[in-house]
């Protein structure tokens, strides 16, 4: 079997990878990047778009109903209905019914070379692809190896889960008509969305979260506002409490949970966390355990392996799970190693260097799609209290703005800042309601700038918008 050179190999072409390879070939070096599936990765075709694809039509329905003059030329119901088929061809359209051709022409119109096939390290600075048809490529990287193989749904020990057909993001995001019930087994993001999207199509749904709240990383009145708007929809939200087993009667999937209920339902959708696609990824063959989370330094680069040749971006590194923040991090890890390759090392250093992957620790936003919308910025205040700081939050009623009462009738929306009280900056910001999600870059400038609260002051903000937040919240806090 011959070796082909190459200067990067990248393991994994979703938008982790495929934002290392396209700023690494622009650079000038050559690129491989290896694909056991799409192009384009989970993000493409079986998480964030088609379940956006879901959600914005049954939110701007929502939204019209919030809206006199609109609403009654709808269809007269008022009850928030869309036409679902309509809504899931739409969906399809979007994942370009799973071809991944244009995703792979764009990848070729870059300058890298996409190797279709199952990559694994077989020591350093190597890469062996299996084919389907049972051919193996040898691949010798010159400069770095870069892993990006994403992450697989994590499946929590259930009696039965294996036997029932347990749905994950990919069946639930791609189901090919509405479900008559669905069970959801967690209340983090993925439940939240899920729920919130079937429900408004048609769906009756059961949400089993084990914590007392739902996204229990954010804010508690994100959580709290969340469960409310489900429970308003008729989702029937189980808190407190998990499923000890599932077992399939037929059409019927019986849950039990720990406080000894029953639940039944058409399917069940495991949403319970996500781990590392590391396994199989020959790990083992360059020092570390196979299926381990890729630990990495703020460069990107793996730690604990000789030579500063193997890197790892986006969701395999275990880090903020987030398409944005892997491509933040692929941003980084290309000029990374570019630089190394031109013996460039001096600009590596410094927090704020382009180099850097500062923001994975003090600024990681965060939009969830369910309604209200729930964006978010930087720490919470448990966080910041847990870092050390000494924070004081303020919160502002969005409706009270002149923009939130003309954005729906009976705008309801929250948004809290976590102020430093020593730097007096802002750490942390969480806005939910309807139509938030473009307010948050505001939001993320003010904490990735450190923006004393008193410059902030001349950040005037115009009316009537829903931005006025933003001075209502300096005015709480004081100034
Ligand atoms: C339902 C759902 C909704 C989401 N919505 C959002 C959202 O709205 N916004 C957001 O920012 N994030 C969202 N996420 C998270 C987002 O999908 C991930 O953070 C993102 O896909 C991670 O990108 P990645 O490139 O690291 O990995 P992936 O997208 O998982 O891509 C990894 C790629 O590597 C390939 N691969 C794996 N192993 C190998 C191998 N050995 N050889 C070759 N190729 C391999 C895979 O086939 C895949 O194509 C959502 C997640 C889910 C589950
Ligand atoms: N809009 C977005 O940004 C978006 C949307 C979807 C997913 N994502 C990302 O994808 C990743 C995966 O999302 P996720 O929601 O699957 O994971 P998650 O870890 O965010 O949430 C999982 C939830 O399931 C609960 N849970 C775990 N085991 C359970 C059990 N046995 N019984 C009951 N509840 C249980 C947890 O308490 C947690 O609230 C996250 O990092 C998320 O940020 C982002």
């Amino acid at each position: 079997m011959s070796t082909q050179e190459i200067d990067v190999v990248v393991l994994g072409a979703g938008p982790a990878g495929e934002n290392v390879a396209d700023r690494v070939v622009r650079a000038g070096l050559s690129v491989a990047i290896v694909e056991s599936e799409r192009a384009g990765g989970e993000c493409s075709y079986w998480a964030c778009i088609p379940s956006k694809a879901l959600l914005r039509p049954v939110e701007l329905r929502a939204a019209a109903d919030r809206m006199p003059g609109v609403r009654e030329v709808l269809d007269g119901s008022g009850d928030g209905s869309v036409d679902a088929d309509a809504v899931l061809a739409r969906r399809d359209e979007f994942v370009h019914h799973f071809d991944d051709s244009s995703q792979a022409d764009w990848i070729g119109s870059t300058g890298a070379l996409l190797v279709r096939g199952r990559g694994r390290l077989s020591g350093e600075r190597r890469v062996e692809v299996d084919h389907d048809d049972g051919t193996t490529t040898s691949l010798a990287a010159t400069r770095a190896v870069v892993v990006a193989t994403g992450s697989v749904p994590t499946m929590p020990p259930v009696n039965g889960i294996h036997d029932v057909g347990a749905w994950t993001n990919r069946e639930a995001t791609g189901a090919p008509r509405v479900p008559g019930s669905m069970i959801i087994l967690g209340g983090g993001a993925v439940g939240c969305e899920l729920a919130t999207a079937w429900r408004r199509l048609g769906s009756s749904v059961t949400l089993v979260q084990h914590g007392e709240r739902l996204l229990p990383t954010m804010e508690p009145a994100a959580g709290e506002r969340v469960l409310s708007s489900l429970r308003d929809d008729g989702v029937d939200v189980r808190l407190g409490t998990s499923v000890s087993a599932v077992r399939r009667d037929g059409s019927t999937v019986h849950a039990t949970l720990d406080d000894g209920g029953e639940v039944t339902a058409d399917e069940f959708v495991v949403a319970a966390g996500r781990r590392p696609g590391t396994r199989g990824v020959g790990l083992d063959t360059v020092g570390m355990r196979d299926g381990d989370v890729l630990p990495v330094d703020d460069t990107t680069l793996v730690t604990g392996v000789d030579g500063e040749w193997l890197y790892a971006v986006g969701d395999c590194t275990d880090r903020a799970k987030l398409t944005h923040m892997g491509k933040y991090q692929a941003r980084a890890c290309a000029d990374v190693i570019v630089a190394r390759s031109k013996g460039e090392t001096a600009m590596l250093g410094g927090r704020y260097a382009k180099t850097a992957t500062t923001a994975e620790r003090t600024a990681v936003t965060q939009v969830v799609f369910t309604d209200p919308q729930v964006a978010a910025v930087g720490l919470t205040e448990r966080a910041a209290r847990d870092a050390g700081l000494d924070v004081e939050s303020v919160s502002y009623d969005i409706g009270s703005t002149a923009g939130g009462s003309l954005q729906a009738d009976g705008y309801s929306g929250l948004a809290t800042i976590v102020v430093d009280r020593e730097r007096r900056v802002v750490v942390g910001a969480t806005l939910v309601g309807q139509d938030v999600t473009d307010m948050l870059h505001a939001a993320t400038v003010m904490v990735v700038g450190e923006v004393p609260l008193e410059r902030l002051w001349h950040a005037v903000p115009s009316f009537p918008t829903m931005s006025e937040v933003w001075l209502r919240l300096l005015e709480s806090y004081g100034l």
